[in-house]
């Protein structure tokens, strides 16, 4: 240290450690004869062992000359500390955190040493339980040349110098108060006393009389004397203050609790530090500005255990951050890191550095990552594993290894989270198995984009199966009433349409909010909606593989709705991370600033993300799933042209190519039906930041349909039909394959299922069922293919109360057949699913038979010529179909 000191500063060092050498003699000398006055019979009593003492004297009026009640340092900041008059034996021989800054300017120089201007050091908070250490204290090494270190160095418990190598002392874990370890440290103790356990919640000290000791009982908020037994007892909250004075007269040593009582009170005690020491780190947050500053700068939290100082070229600056234990400096970006546990250390540095402003961590940082700011060891990263064992089986045994940590992460947050794993690596199966191991909170709230509202309520089927169906009420109407299911589903949109009474009631206590960047923007009728809903929960789980599709304050009002004291205003959260800029019209937070701060934040708060890359060998090469959509909004026409198809199809008595007639007619009305469901899904699948995929389907008229409102849409797309040319195919697949700017491939089932590589996708919708496995197997490998180097996920829009109800089973137990001859890679026999499109009336069976033979494999029918028929089937002239678009 003294290399970086001046010739002026070290004449002052030495100057001021001479003074306190003199002061110090002559309080002692005041003491010893305070001491005389007040305690008659100290000469006789001094050798009486603590055993035999059963009274303490009463001092009153003229104690030892204790001018001010001790405030202990960790109940206060070493500023206010230092700022005390105290007893001799309790003055810290360092100087504050400010002090010390202004060491390191040259502007006053008070001690000899630095201080910590932690007021815990590393030492005991290693062990924060101040149990069973292992680890020895470090004795105090008297210094002959200076007696103020001598006497002083066992009352400073908190000090640790900021050079390792010249502390005169290393201290005794406060917490830890082993008569062995303290009586080491007091080499002239002549009075001896013990603590003992007195009423409920209080202690007592067994203690003969000294004056100084007196002071210190005095100075304890919970004092009580008993006139009776002439002893003093306090509150077990005060323990800590009692023993940490009481330890800093050199001539006493107090024996500790012991037994179960010790054990809590040392627990408690490290709470309430921890919680101090926090406060004093939080205090930084404040009032840093420095309107003289030439020179600005900042901390950034570059990883769970360590900050960066952002700031230019100072020599004090440099001076302060060579004094720092875990300093780093880095050739490549030529900027200085620390722990954590250093922060509150330069900060006061640096706060002492007129020309210098750093602008410190934020709040949110500090609180988040508080235990490692006073240097405890940084807590595991390992997350608890959840007990799971109340929840139905189904569900938690087929969770992946990466899905059960998400269950478990999600429990260590109290069920509040944000979930943004990679599309298609299982969000809802995860958020079932979180809310379920809530279910006694319940009722549930599920909000969800439109198109997959009836995907959920088969989900809860399907993985739930403990869930009385009936329960779970899915809101199609604005009318309908929210809460009457255990399980509620309603999209956003008619969320924002309910009626404010029906939101208001009461609250559902564990809230799914799918895709939920839909509520990005603060100001939209969705947001204003589920704000309400949010702040009631007490668990919310939201679900988003693309959390924030542009800038980071599109993750403002999910960050308020998982944790709400984080950032509780905008304004906080933008000027940080939204790198927030005032014009004209107001402040603009379409910035981004410190991404990778705000990064760690998230994941250590609130946010688990998981790549497809991160868990690939845990996934299928090819993951299906149905989509179940609704055909609720078609118009009249559709509806009955949909119904009359069917009762045909029922009415039975027919010839077969009848028979296959009336099928035809059906499937082509559901083409017809689905219309809206299919854009309205593709829709959000962009909306949820899917960049490129392919949607296949049947007939022109649902293809034309997917192309012209895309179009309209501004989307880039290709399309490839019966129509394409054959040398144009080529072109369109390379301009899907490299171009950002196309995100659709519109793709005919039968014309484009083969020769055509279009891998750069990982996604592929069947917006159209057919009755082909085969074939959907070889569109499907479009993307499923080599070079692929993603898990690829196919999702295949399935309509309820159309001819899907007949084929979705019929394609499943076909692909279950190629799968087991080695044709299909992966299983789609799953029996909830299949279940839920297996109809239980009898006549419906029947068509689904009809379904079977007619479209079976080795029926005599030219497919072919079905697929004519099909194609045949237009309600709109054609339209331009060449690809070009
Ligand atoms: N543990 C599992 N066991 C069986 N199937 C699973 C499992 N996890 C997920 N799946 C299936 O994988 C498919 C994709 O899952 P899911 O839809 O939940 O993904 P996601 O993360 O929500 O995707 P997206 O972001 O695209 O909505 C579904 O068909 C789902 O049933």
């Amino acid at each position: 240290m003294s290399a970086q000191l001046t010739e002026e500063q070290q004449r002052k060092i030495e100057e001021n450690r001479r003074k306190a050498l003199e002061r110090r003699a002559q309080r002692l000398g005041q003491t010893t004869s305070t001491q005389q006055r007040h305690s008659p019979s100290s000469t006789s009593n001094s050798s009486i062992p603590v055993q035999n003492v059963t009274a303490i004297h009463h001092v009153t009026g003229t104690e030892a000359p204790r001018k001010k009640v001790f405030v202990p340092p960790f109940k206060k900041d070493p500023q206010s500390v230092s700022n005390q008059t105290q007893h001799p034996s309790h003055q810290k021989p360092f100087t504050s955190g400010n002090q010390t800054s202004q060491l390191i300017t040259g502007t006053s120089i008070k001690q000899t040493q630095l201080v910590d201007p932690l007021p815990f050091s590393n030492q005991h908070l290693n062990n924060p339980s101040g149990l069973s250490t292992g680890v020895k204290p470090v004795q105090a090494t008297p210094n002959p040349t200076s007696d103020a270190t001598a006497c002083t160095s066992s009352s400073s418990f908190y000090n640790r110098s900021i050079q390792p190598a010249q502390a005169a002392v290393a201290q005794l874990p406060s917490n830890t108060f082993t008569p062995k370890a303290a009586s080491a440290k007091k080499p002239c103790v002549s009075v001896r006393g013990k603590c003992v356990s007195h009423t409920e919640g209080r202690f007592r000290v067994e203690v003969r009389y000294h004056a100084q000791l007196i002071n210190v009982f005095k100075s304890i908020p919970s004092k009580n004397y008993d006139p009776s037994t002439k002893m003093w007892n306090f509150s077990h909250e005060d323990y800590r203050q009692l023993m940490e004075e009481a330890a800093g007269i050199p001539s006493v040593y107090l024996k500790p609790l012991e037994g179960k009582e010790a054990l809590d009170l040392t627990a408690a005690v490290s709470r309430a530090r921890d919680s101090v020491t926090l406060s004093a780190v939080l205090k930084l947050c404040k009032g840093w500005q420095k309107p003289g500053a030439v020179l600005q700068g900042q901390c950034v939290l570059v990883s769970r255990t360590k900050f960066e100082v952002d700031v230019g070229y100072h020599v004090d600056v440099i001076t302060a951050f060579k004094q720092m234990p875990t300093k780093n400096y880095d050739m490549k970006t030529r900027k200085w890191s620390f722990s954590l546990e250093d922060y509150k250390m330069l900060m006061d540095l640096l706060g002492g550095i007129a020309a210098v402003e750093v602008e410190p961590l934020p709040r949110a940082v500090i609180l988040a990552f508080s235990a490692r700011f006073d240097g405890r060891e940084a807590s595991s990263s390992d997350v608890p594993e959840a007990d799971l064992s109340a929840i139905d089986s189904t569900i938690t045994l087929s969770l992946m290894p990466f899905q059960r940590e998400g269950v478990n992460f999600a429990v260590s947050k109290q069920g509040r989270l944000l979930l943004a794993d990679d599309m298609g690596l299982g969000k809802t199966v995860q958020a079932i198995c979180i809310a379920a191991y809530y279910r006694k909170e319940w009722p549930l709230l599920v909000v969800a984009p439109s198109s997959v509202r009836f995907t959920w309520a088969e989900a809860f089927r399907r993985w739930l199966p403990s869930l009385n169906p009936d329960s779970i009420n899915v809101v199609v109407k604005a009318k309908d009433e929210l809460r009457s299911g255990l399980v509620s589903i309603i999209s956003y949109d008619l969320l924002s349409r309910m009626e404010k009474q029906q939101q208001g009631g009461n609250p559902f206590n564990v809230l799914i909010m799918d895709e939920s960047h839909f509520l990005k923007n603060m100001k939209t009728a969705r947001c204003k909606a589920a704000l309400p809903l949010l702040k009631a929960a007490k668990r919310v789980i939201l679900l988003s593989g693309t959390p924030a599709m542009s800038r980071p304050s599109e993750l403002y009002t999910q960050i308020l709705a998982v944790r709400p004291t984080l950032f509780p205003r905008m304004h906080e959260f933008g000027v940080r991370y939204c790198d927030a800029r005032q014009g004209t019209w107001g402040w603009d937070y379409s910035g981004s600033s410190n991404l990778g701060e705000l990064r760690l934040l998230l994941e250590e708060c609130l946010m688990l993300r998981r790549l497809k890359s991160d868990v690939l060998s845990q996934l299928p090469a090819k993951q299906r799933k149905v989509v179940t959509v609704t055909i609720d909004g078609i118009n009249t026409r559709t509806k009955a042209a949909l119904s009359a198809a069917a009762q045909e199809l029922a009415r039975g008595h027919r010839s077969k190519m009848e028979e296959k007639e009336a099928l035809l007619v059906f499937y082509n009305h559901t083409a017809e039906a689905k219309l809206q469901s299919i854009m309205e899904y593709i829709t959000d699948m962009l909306e949820c930041g899917r960049e490129k995929f392919l949607v296949f389907a049947h007939h022109k008229l649902v293809l034309d349909h997917i192309t012209t409102d895309l179009r309209k849409k501004n989307i880039g797309l290709i399309r490839i039909d019966g129509s394409t040319p054959s040398a144009e195919r080529q072109q369109l697949c390379e301009k899907f394959q490299f171009s950002t700017n196309t995100c659709v491939a519109v793709l005919s089932i039968t014309a484009a299922n083969m020769g055509i590589t279009l891998h750069s996708a990982d996604l592929v919708i069947f917006a159209e069922l057919f009755w082909n496995p085969g074939i959907l197997i070889q569109a499907e490998d479009r993307v499923h293919r080599i070079g692929q180097t993603s898990n690829v996920n196919i999702h295949y829009l399935v309509a309820k109360g159309t001819a899907d109800d007949y084929l979705w089973p019929m394609i499943q137990s076909k692909m279950n057949v190629l799968e087991q001859v080695g044709l299909s890679e992966s299983n789609l026999s799953d029996n909830a699913v299949n279940s839920n499109f297996h109809s239980k009336d009898s006549k419906q069976r029947s068509i689904m038979e009809m379904f079977q033979s007619s479209f079976s494999a080795d029926d005599d029918m030219d497919e072919a010529v079905l697929m004519a028929a099909a194609n045949d089937w237009e309600d709109f002239p054609p339209e331009d179909t060449s690809g070009q678009h």
